[in-house]
Formats: C-alpha cells, structure tokens, sequence
C-alpha cells in the first residue's frame, strides 16, 4: 500500500524489512541491487560511472559528497562508461551547490541526467558496520518528491532478487562491436594526448571496460583494439595481437563460463602475453581450473593495501571487487604473486610457463592511487620478449 511518509523524500528498503528513511536526489524512481559501501574520499564521478558497478547500490562512506559538482572532462574523458554503472548511491550528508571552478553541472542534475537515484542523510556509518557484520545486503533505492512510497512491494522487490551470484552482466556491459582506441593517460597541462602507435599491438576484451585501462595501455605505445566480450579466440587470435587484456567488469566471473572461460584457456595455451584485470583476474583463474567465490563485504575503496610477492613491495591500490579467487584452488601451474594485506586474500596470479598474469585490484587507478601502473610495463616487458 502507498503511503505518505511526511519529510522523508527518499527510502533505502533492505530484503530483511529494514527500511532506512531520508532526503531523495539525483533522478527520481526506483533501483534495484546490492548494497556495498566504498570507502574513496575522492573520485565519485569516476566511482558512478564504473561498470563493474552494475545491479549495485554505493553507499559511500566518506560523509560529504558532490561538493566539487561534476566537470565535463571528466565525465567525457574519465567517466567510464554512459550507460551502465551503478544505479543508487547513498550518502551521508545532501550534495551541496558545488563550489569548484571546474563545476559545470552540479553533482544532483548529473545524478539526474544519468538516472542515478540517490539517497541523502542516512547514518552511512550504521550501513556500513551493519554491512560489515552481515554482508551486502539486496535492497531497493527510491526517491519520490511527494514522499509516496510503497515499502512493503519495495521490501518484496529486494527479497525477490536472485542477487550477483550466478549473474553474467559482463555481456551487457561490453561494446558490441570492435572499435581501436589511442587515448593516452592524462597530464598536466596537455590532458588527453593522443597517443602515436608503435610496433605493438593489444587486443582488450571488453567485459565493461574502465576507459583508463585502455589509456594505460595506449600510454605504453602499443595499438589498442576493444572486442565484444563474446568474441572468439580464434577470431581475436586472428588480429596477431602481440597482447591480450582481459578487463574488469560486472557480475559473476563464474556466470560468464560458456562465452569467455573457454575463450581464455585456448589464448592461454596460444602463448599470446596476456595480462587480467579485476573480473579478468577471476576469468583467468577460472580458465586454470581455480574456483572464485563471493565475498561477504567486497573491497571497494582507493586506498587498500597489497603486498606484490614477486618484488617485497607494497603498493596502495584502487580495489572494486565482490568475487575473490579462492587461493586454496590454485592449480600448480599457477603462482601467487600479490595478497591483500586487509585480509590475505588473493590479488595477482602469474602462470609458471606462459606469459599470462592478473591482479584483483586496479592498477590504472581512476580514482585512486597510481602505485600499481608498473603492471602496464610489466605487461609491455612480456610483448617485447614474445617479439
Ligand atoms: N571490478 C571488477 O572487475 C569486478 C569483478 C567482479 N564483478 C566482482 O565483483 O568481483
């Protein structure tokens, strides 16, 4: 039943009946997913636009958000990707009128021109411990000016969702047809270079690509090629890449099995260099055999700890990631080479007898810091000893 809730313009309805009360923003409506809080202090344009979010609910933990409002550069540039992404954020405290001479739009009306509901002054730290002792919750977001809302059907939608497990969304995020791609990383005071080609070419499998991997890989000079998640091995082998990259993107990694698992293991036996990232990461270990599975929290922040096992170093990392690779299932064929030093799980494998490593984590940042770039060189070192 429909009622008015007077002075509460949007809710947070959680599966278990919990229903967190407070300010709507951003566009109007309803959004359905799982709920997971990300602790950057910076970089929420960067965070809303990326893919790997899709069928999850942010709830950002640092309390002021979308003071700075929202520049075109970077959403045009930086922002990873229009149409999927997440669909709510929760914040502690409403969006100000941004004050920042690169504002062009405030952060509300970009939250409105990307269908994005928000939820303003709620107690993130409750939903955050609460998240913490019990897992990512499934939840509904809704935002209504005149304050109708309908919390039982709302409970009812969230109880009703089936949640990421056994979800494939990669498909969904990925661009359907092939496109080249040589936009480098950004500098001061340049911006965006284009990047000239050298001798090396790299073919990137879309499974919702962040479009700073592919300005990180153009940066290392090599030609940049984006396939359809569903592409063949044959028919990117076909392209005589001198590298394959695996991207990050949403879902299950084990959902994705018929379409991509296979694909990897035949460019894995290729010899082709080959480099994973995030959902890439787990799609690779998939292809030797290892087992991924659900986290209770995830790791989503721009300041997580990982220690490299190869070099001693540890290096400070932009993490996004509900799925983990069981380090217990690795094959032998496979070495650690990166932990987690939050909470010892895996963060990078490398094959013993192949040019082929990943990581869990995100070296091209976007937001967050740029400790972890040198993967791109690694990834370069690889295609110059294959030539
Ligand atoms: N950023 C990513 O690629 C995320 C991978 C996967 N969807 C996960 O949640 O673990």
């Amino acid at each position: 039943m429909t009622r008015t809730l007077p002075g509460v313009t949007g809710v947070l309805a959680l599966a278990d009946g919990t229903i967190l009360q407070g300010l709507g923003c951003g566009a109007e409506g309803s959004a359905l997913g799982e709920v997971v809080f990300n602790t950057a202090m910076t970089g929420y344009q960067e965070i809303l636009t990326d893919p790997s979010y899709m069928s999850q609910i942010l709830a950002f933990t640092f309390p002021h958000v979308g003071n700075v409002g929202v520049n075109a550069e970077d959403v045009e540039q930086m922002g990873e990707s229009a149409a999927t992404s997440a669909r709510g954020a929760i914040f502690r405290d409403v969006p100000t009128t941004p004050a920042n001479w690169r504002a062009g739009q405030s952060f509300d009306d970009w939250m409105k021109s990307r269908n994005v509901v928000g939820l303003a002054g709620v107690d993130t730290r409750a939903l955050t411990a609460r998240i913490r002792e019990s897992g990512a919750p499934h939840a509904v977001i809704a935002h209504a000016a005149d304050g109708q809302f309908d919390l039982d059907a709302l409970v009812a939608q969230a109880r009703a969702w089936q949640g990421l497990v056994g979800l494939d969304l990669a498909k969904d995020a990925s661009t359907l047809q092939a496109f080249d791609w040589d936009q480098g990383l950004w500098d001061w005071p340049e911006g965006y270079p284009r990047v000239q080609a050298a001798d090396k070419s790299v073919v990137v499998i879309d499974y919702g690509v962040k479009k700073n991997i592919l300005r990180a890989l153009a940066s290392t000079g090599a030609k940049i090629t984006v396939v359809p998640a569903t592409t063949s091995a044959e028919d990117i082998l076909a392209r005589k890449p001198d590298g394959v990259v695996l991207s990050n993107g949403p879902g299950d990694p084990a959902a994705t099995g018929e379409y991509a698992v296979p694909e990897i293991k035949k460019l894995v036996a290729s010899g082709t260099p080959l480099m994973g990232i995030c959902l890439g990461h787990q799609m690779l270990a998939l292809a030797m055999g290892a087992k991924t599975v659900k986290m209770d929290q995830g790791h989503h922040g721009a300041n997580h700890p990982v220690k490299d096992l190869t070099t001693g170093k540890v290096e400070i990392v932009s993490m996004n990631h509900g799925f983990t690779v069981d380090r217990d299932s690795l094959p032998d064929a496979v070495t650690e080479t990166h932990v987690s030093l939050f909470d010892g799980t895996n963060c990078g494998i490398a094959l013993k007898d192949r040019p082929v490593f990943s990581v869990q984590h995100h070296p091209e940042a976007s937001p967050g810091p740029t400790d972890s770039l040198y993967l791109f060189g690694r990834f370069a070192d690889l295609m110059k000893a294959g030539a």
